[in-house]
Parts: structure tokens; C-alpha cells; sequence
């Protein structure tokens, strides 16, 4: 027998389950069932592509044995089982980076934490919430030894050779005082019915049951055996026999939580390809949805047969939120990933997927505003996301997307942005940045206050980037306020004439600030601040540049500035009637500088900015 310590993470996680999950013991029995569901999925897609597996026997079932007496429950399947070196690597280590993300999010909030224990798969160790000591006994489809696993969860376990007649697994559990009340063929059959109803394998009970026994007068126990589950592939049926409570019990399956999903989308396509998807939208975001090794929920099976979990391939990233099941009539079953990337029924399934939930979700916010309110809260960014990406749908993601404005309390749309549009107005504005209250009060917004114009206030951190591609919603185009193609819409007539009187001006300024500023303008846009900063069209925006760089694009061009000068400001008029002296530079370089701090540039040289401000004072104190 050889005795091998756990990881330590394992111990670290053994922990943390007990006292995180205290809550929810039950859930030991969903996780078990579950990974024996997985083990025997994996052996029925063997079976029917690997030549090798072929001919061994396939009989798939899963069954829970319970010795009331002795208080120990066995879970059995006919799955693929494990050898030596897997018990070692499954069951002993932890190898998903997944689960020590699980491990860093951990809050101490029972209810928060067993949600995510789902999430990240720590299944199995979840049995130690309810046993002393716990054995697994497997024997690996297509080997003939067997092996023992024992550990009582705490910092070692052993592995020893085993009898095991046919392949798969058989976990022993020994209760202890929590786990007792399972003991009990009444409550599992229960957990069963509640978690693992719809695994698509049948689930025995073994137990004594007890019978009124009329002769003699009293009850007598008889070791019987029973079914416990439906063991139907809910998503097959149709969707009249089902029930809201059918499919959320299916997704807290599918999702290893407690949460109602939001909503569910089931379809069942025929014609030239056959398929079922059963696609659920999580009420609460995902929370690895911005990590680089984000999960996807998605599960593919072929006839019924499960192929892969994460099937990736058929939704786009930016749908990554979606949980559910694709079932497809048209697909090998021996499907590979590299196989699905070029598949054509991959494509049709991908695309027809992707417009049906966006129209789902189109129609539940014109019908339901309160339950899209919820779902945009949640997922906002992600349909942004999608408008970066997703050219074919642009369209509908632009009507699903909302958006902060100055004119609307919450969240608007952009089809009441139209509607509420100013005769004679020509574009729909918005303004990007990273803080709202910044953007609320920029300069760049005063002319469209006084125009009384709606402006749209992109504050998101991907905003900037994704908009920069957005041309236009139907054919209204959308202008950002700081691009310098905006300010023809602005300008009046009465306005040329100033333009011309501070001309002189400009090139002086332009003079002092020679090689960083690419002009000097006079400005259509600013009505109670003297300067502002603006790009041109084709150009990334000051902020932009600076995201750029810190994502690493070190070989930008130096992209320069344009400043905007307000001709009707008092301090600009007075500039316009000075002589050239230091004043008047320093002047100019505060007008810059006073334009990049409020368009969130640091300064390059703040000390100098300092030493004009404070001469600047001095004159005026
Ligand atoms: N009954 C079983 N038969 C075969 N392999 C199993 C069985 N139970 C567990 N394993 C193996 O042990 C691994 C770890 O199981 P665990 O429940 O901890 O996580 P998981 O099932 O991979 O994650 P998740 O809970 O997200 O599905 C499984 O991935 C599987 O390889």
C-alpha cells in the first residue's frame, strides 16, 4: 500500500468545502452522480469511434447502494473508470488553474461560495462534507486491474491494488455524524429527483424497504432495487410537456448552483439540418466571464450522446455567458475540435444559434423592459463586446445595447435616442472616457447643453475602442463629440466671422506650442471653457493612444493633438488685444495644458505647468 500526501492546494480546498458548503451537504450526491454521468458518457463515445473499445461491454448505469445499519452509501457506474496514475492525478491533485481561481474567489459566504464551487468543478472532495473516510474503487475500460483509493480527506491518501469485476467506479462512503442523515433511502431518492433527475443515464436505489406485511401483521424489510431518476434527455422533448420548473431544474444540473437562470431560450430546428439547442441566460454574470481561461457552458452532444463540454465553437466569445446544450442529428459522433472548426454544420448551428437568442432577447426587452433591465446589468459590456466582432449582427446588437445619456434617467436605447432627436439634427453624439462625472462636466459638452442636443456618455473602458468602429445606427451616422468632423454639424453661421477676427491668434499660439499640437483651431464646440481638445476622424483619440500604449503597442506613432480655442471666451478675447509678451505664453501653454488634464492626458511635465500657473497667480492675487 502506498501512502501519498495531497497537493497542497487539495488540503487547502478539502477545507475550505467543508466549512463553505456546510449549508448544502446534499450536494455531495449531485457532484458523484455527476462525475459518474461524465465517466460513463466518456466510455459510450469510446465505445462507438475507438476501434479498440468497440467490442467491450456497454452497460451504462449508475447505482447507489445503501447499507442502513453500518451507515455506509456506495455510488457505482459502469463508466470509464480510472487506473493508478488517474486516481493520483484526479483525485489527488489539483490540476484546472479553474479551481485555484475557485480558491482566490472564496468569500466565507456559504450561500455565495457554493455557487461557485460548481463553476470551478470541485466535485469530488465535496464528499467530505459528510464522510469519515471515503474509498473509491475503479478499474480503467480496457485494463484488468483494479485499484483502491482511501483518504479521510485530510492530508494523505493511499492507493492499493483491488478487485473490481467489470470497468468503472465505485465510490464507498462512510458516513459521519453530518452525513448520517443520508442514511436514508427516502432523502435520496429526493436529492436524486431534485439534482440529477434528467442525467441521461438510469440511477438505481438498493435498499430495505419495508413492507406492511398483512399475515404476519407487522413490516418487514426486502433488499429491493429500484430506478430513482427519469433518465430522459429533457431537452428532446417538446416544449408543451415541459414545465419552468422542467427546465430550471435542468440548468441547476447543467450549472452545478442554486440560482434560477434569467431565462431560456429552446429550440428545435428541422429541414436540411436537424437540432436541438436549450440555451439558458444566467441571471447573475459568470465570474470568470473576464479571465483569459473563461469556462463557456455550452455542451455539445450528438444524437444524444455527450460529446464535450465547453463546446466553444458554437457561440461567439462575446455570447460566452450562455449556458445550455446543443444536440445536433448531423455531426460525427467522433467529432473532434479541429474537425468542428471547419465543419459546415458547425457554421449554420453557430449562426442560427446566434440570432435566435439575440432575437429572444430582443423580444423580452420590448415585451418584458423589467426582466431586459436585469439582463443589462449583468451584460451590457458583452453585447459591446459582440458589436466589435460580430459585423452580421451589428445591426440588432446596436438595438439591444443601452446607454447612459445626458438626457435619459438609466439606461437608454438607441431607438428612443432617434426618437427623441432635435429637428434638423443631423448625427447622434456620444462621448467616451473612463470616469462619468468627468465626462458629465467636459467642455467638450457645453455647446450641445446649449444646442440642447443629446449626447450619449460611453464611460465603459472598451467604449473607446468599440465605438471608434461604429459608424452608424441605421443611416444616422454616430459622432463622437471630440472627433473634429462633429463640429460641422455644430457651427452657425455668425460663427466664421470670429474665427476670422482670432485668427491671429491661433498662429501665435500655435507658434509657442510648435511641434506638440499637430494645429490650433478656433472652436465651434466650447461655450464656458476656453480650449478643448479634439482628434481628427481617421485618428485615435488622445485616450486611446494612451489604452494603446499601456496594452503594450509600443511602436505607435506620436499621434498630435488638435486644440480648439473658444473665440467668444473672455480670457481668449483678452489674449486676441495683448502684445506678445511672456504672459501671453504662458497663457497658450495653460490653455493646452488645462485641455489635456480634462481630457484625462497626464501631463508631461507637470513641475513647468506649476511654475506658469504660479506666475499666472501672482499677476492676479
Ligand atoms: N466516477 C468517476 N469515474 C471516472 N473518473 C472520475 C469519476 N469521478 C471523478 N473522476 C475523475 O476525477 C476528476 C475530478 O473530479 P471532480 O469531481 O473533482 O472534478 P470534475 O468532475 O472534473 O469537475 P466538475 O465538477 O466541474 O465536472 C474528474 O475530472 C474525473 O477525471
Amino acid at each position: 500500500m502506498s501512502k501519498r500526501e495531497f497537493q497542497t492546494e487539495v488540503s487547502q480546498l478539502l477545507q475550505l468545502i467543508i466549512h463553505s458548503l456546510y449549508s448544502h451537504p446534499e450536494i455531495f450526491l449531485r457532484e458523484l452522480i455527476s462525475n459518474s454521468s461524465d465517466a460513463l458518457d466518456k466510455l459510450r463515445h469510446l465505445t462507438l469511434v475507438e476501434d479498440q473499445y468497440k467490442a467491450l461491454p456497454f452497460d451504462p448505469r449508475i447505482d447507489l447502494e445503501l447499507d442502513e445499519e453500518n451507515k455506509i452509501l456506495r455510488i457505482a457506474d459502469t463508466g470509464i473508470g480510472m487506473n493508478e496514475e488517474d486516481l493520483v492525478s484526479h483525485l489527488g491533485t489539483i490540476a484546472r488553474s479553474g479551481t485555484k481561481n475557485f480558491l482566490s474567489q472564496l468569500s466565507g459566504d456559504a450561500k455565495k461560495d457554493s455557487n461557485l464551487i460548481g463553476q470551478f468543478g470541485v466535485g469530488f472532495y465535496s464528499v467530505f462534507m459528510v464522510a469519515d473516510h471515503v474509498e473509491v474503487i475503479s478499474r480503467k475500460a480496457g485494463e484488468d486491474k483494479a485499484w483502491r483509493w482511501t483518504s479521510d480527506g485530510k492530508t494523505s491518501f493511499e492507493i492499493e491494488p483491488a478487485e473490481r469485476p467489470v470497468a468503472g467506479t465505485t465510490v464507498i462512503i462512510h458516513l459521519n455524524e453530518e452525513g448520517k442523515q443520508y442514511a436514508n433511502s427516502w432523502q435520496l431518492k429526493e436529492i436524486v429527483k431534485k439534482y440529477s433527475n434528467h442525467i441521461a443515464f438510469p440511477i438505481f436505489l438498493t435498499y430495505d424497504k419495508s413492507e406492511w406485511n398483512e399475515a404476519d401483521k407487522k413490516s418487514v424489510k426486502t433488499r429491493t432495487t429500484e430506478q430513482i431518476n427519469a433518465a430522459s434527455a429533457l431537452w428532446r422533448r417538446s416544449k408543451n410537456e415541459l414545465k419552468d420548473d422542467d427546465y430550471k431544474e435542468l440548468y441547476k444540473s447543467l450549472t452545478g448552483g442554486f440560482e434560477d437562470p434569467l431565462f431560456w431560450f429552446h429550440t428545435k430546428a428541422e429541414g436540411s439540418l436537424e437540432y436541438t439547442t436549450l440555451f439558458y441566460i444566467p441571471s447573475k454574470a459568470p465570474l470568470d466571464l473576464f479571465q483569459a481561461e473563461y469556462k463557456t457552458g455550452v455542451k455539445l452532444y450528438v444524437k444524444r450522446v455527450f460529446i464535450m463540454d465547453d463546446a466553444k465553437e458554437f457561440l461567439p466569445q462575446y455570447l460566452r455567458f450562455v449556458r445550455g446544450i446543443i444536440d445536433s442529428e448531423d455531426l460525427p459522433l467522433n467529432v473532434s475540435r479541429e474537425i468542428l472548426q471547419q465543419n459546415r454544420v458547425l457554421t449554420s448551428i453557430r449562426s442560427a444559434s446566434v440570432k435566435k437568442i439575440l432575437s429572444e432577447l430582443k423580444n423580452i426587452a420590448e415585451n418584458q423592459p423589467e426582466q431586459y433591465q436585469k439582463f443589462i446589468a449583468e451584460y451590457n459590456r458583452l453585447l459591446k463586446e459582440g458589436l466589435y466582432g460580430d459585423f452580421a449582427n451589428r445591426e440588432t446588437l446596436l438595438e439591444l445595447i443601452r446607454f447612459k445619456s445626458t438626457k435619459a434617467e438609466g439606461m437608454t436605447s438607441l431607438a428612443d435616442v432617434k426618437a427623441r432627436m432635435k429637428e434638423g439634427q443631423k448625427s447622434i453624439y456620444y462621448i467616451t472616457g473612463s470616469a462619468e462625472s468627468l465626462l458629465r462636466t467636459s467642455p467638450l459638452l457645453e455647446i450641445y447643453r446649449k444646442k440642447d442636443l443629446e449626447v450619449l456618455v460611453l464611460d465603459d473602458e472598451i467604449d473607446e475602442i468599440v465605438f471608434a468602429n461604429v459608424e452608424k445606427y441605421g443611416d444616422i451616422d454616430l459622432k463622437s463629440v471630440n472627433k473634429t468632423s462633429t463640429d460641422g454639424d455644430l457651427k452657425d453661421e455668425s460663427e466664421s466671422g470670429k474665427a476670422e477676427e482670432i485668427k491671429p491668434l491661433l498662429e501665435k499660439v500655435k507658434g509657442i506650442l510648435g511641434d506638440r499640437v499637430k494645429d490650433v483651431r478656433a472652436s465651434v464646440r466650447l461655450a464656458d471653457s476656453p480650449s478643448c481638445i479634439v482628434s481628427d476622424d481617421e485618428e485615435p483619440s488622445m485616450k486611446m493612444q494612451q489604452m494603446l500604449r499601456a496594452m503594450g503597442q509600443k511602436d505607435l506613432p506620436a499621434l498630435k493633438p488638435t486644440l480648439e480655442i473658444n473665440p467668444d471666451h473672455e480670457i481668449v478675447r483678452k489674449l486676441v488685444a495683448r502684445p506678445d509678451d511672456a504672459v501671453a505664453e504662458d497663457a497658450a501653454w495653460l490653455l493646452f495644458d488645462q485641455a489635456l488634464l480634462l481630457e484625462g492626458v497626464p501631463l508631461q511635465d507637470p513641475a513647468t505647468f506649476v511654475q506658469r500657473l504660479n506666475r499666472m497667480l501672482n499677476l492676479s492675487v
